[in-house]
């Protein structure tokens, strides 16, 4: 079972010209298991992206470390108890895959060559990488697109090339930086939808940031609400609005749900006192 583990991190940024070091993340302690939907949200400021940016190995922790691994991998786990499985997390790799809020498609190249793009970097053959590129492609509903350049494509289906173009690589882990944030509310939905889908399909392990409350609540089998200055997770809900969904098919309806309705009460009067607590400092 695939597992990242997140052991005490924090993250200080140096002090820019004339300013204070900035504590992005003090003592963040996180375990996402193969499966788990995390979903952070919180307050500006909460260090969300910097947990993400730390997880992709774009950025070192100050303090702590991370580690990621399957442990039914002969010689795991180095630790017993479960604890510290995998091999520790020092930079970017194939094993992470990340889909940006702005796609960061490459212009010059068509759809499908998009998407094998980054198994093309690791010399895979071209009938192999076609084919799986092919396979993810239709996974998020652009078959028939494979020919059209990028630029071409709407904003939801350029993030569905993003979300075909990260699985083509196999990762063990999605991670997703508002990936819907510049969408209009429709296609947001029906991308929410389609994350669910290739979530239930690959049972990857996936970590999530967003500012809206009801895509977190229908995303996550884990919620994790962070709080700034210092940027730490406050508050983590187990979640089961995204089974719900997968059986009815039916967003409205689940968010009706009175108890999708009480949790959205409750986690937006923690944002809120975080927000007003950082207006008053
Ligand atoms: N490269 C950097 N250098 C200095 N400070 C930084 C840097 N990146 C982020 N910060 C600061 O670290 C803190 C956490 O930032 P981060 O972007 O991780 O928060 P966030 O929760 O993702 O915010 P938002 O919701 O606004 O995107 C903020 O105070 C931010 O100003």
């Amino acid at each position: 079972m695939n597992r990242l583990q997140i052991h005490d991190v924090s993250v200080v940024y140096p002090a820019a010209q004339g300013g204070a070091p900035v504590t992005a993340l003090s003592d963040v302690k996180l375990t996402i298991n193969q499966g788990d939907l995390v979903v952070a949200l919180g307050a500006s400021g909460c260090g969300k992206t910097t947990l993400l940016n730390l997880i992709a190995g774009f950025i070192s922790p100050t303090d702590g470390y991370l580690t990621l691994g399957d442990s039914n991998i002969p010689g795991y786990p180095r630790v017993s108890l479960g604890r510290d499985i995998g091999d520790e997390v020092t930079g970017p790799g194939a094993d992470r895959g990340v889909v940006f809020q702005k796609h960061a498609l490459l212009p010059w190249l068509n759809v499908i060559e998009n998407t094998e793009f980054g198994l093309k970097l690791q010399g895979v053959d071209k009938e192999k990488r076609r084919a799986r590129a092919a396979e993810f492609l239709k996974l998020v509903g652009l078959e028939d697109f494979h020919n059209h350049k990028t630029y071409q494509l709407s904003g939801g289906m350029q993030q569905r090339v993003g979300i075909a173009r990260a699985l083509t690589n196999d990762p063990q882990m999605l991670l997703l930086d508002e990936p819907l944030g510049a969408l209009d509310a429709l296609t947001r939905e029906s991308l929410q939808e389609l994350l669910l889908d290739v979530w239930n399909e690959t049972n990857k392990m996936m970590f999530f940031i967003t500012h809206s409350v009801d895509e977190a609540l229908l995303l996550a089998t884990r919620l994790i609400v962070m709080s700034p200055r210092p940027g730490r997770i406050t508050h983590e809900f187990e979640l089961d609005f995204n089974r719900q969904f997968l059986q009815c098919r039916d967003a409205r309806k689940v968010k009706a749900n009175p108890e999708f309705i009480a949790m959205k009460e409750k986690v937006l009067e923690i944002i809120h006192g975080d927000e007003e607590a950082t207006e008053n400092d």
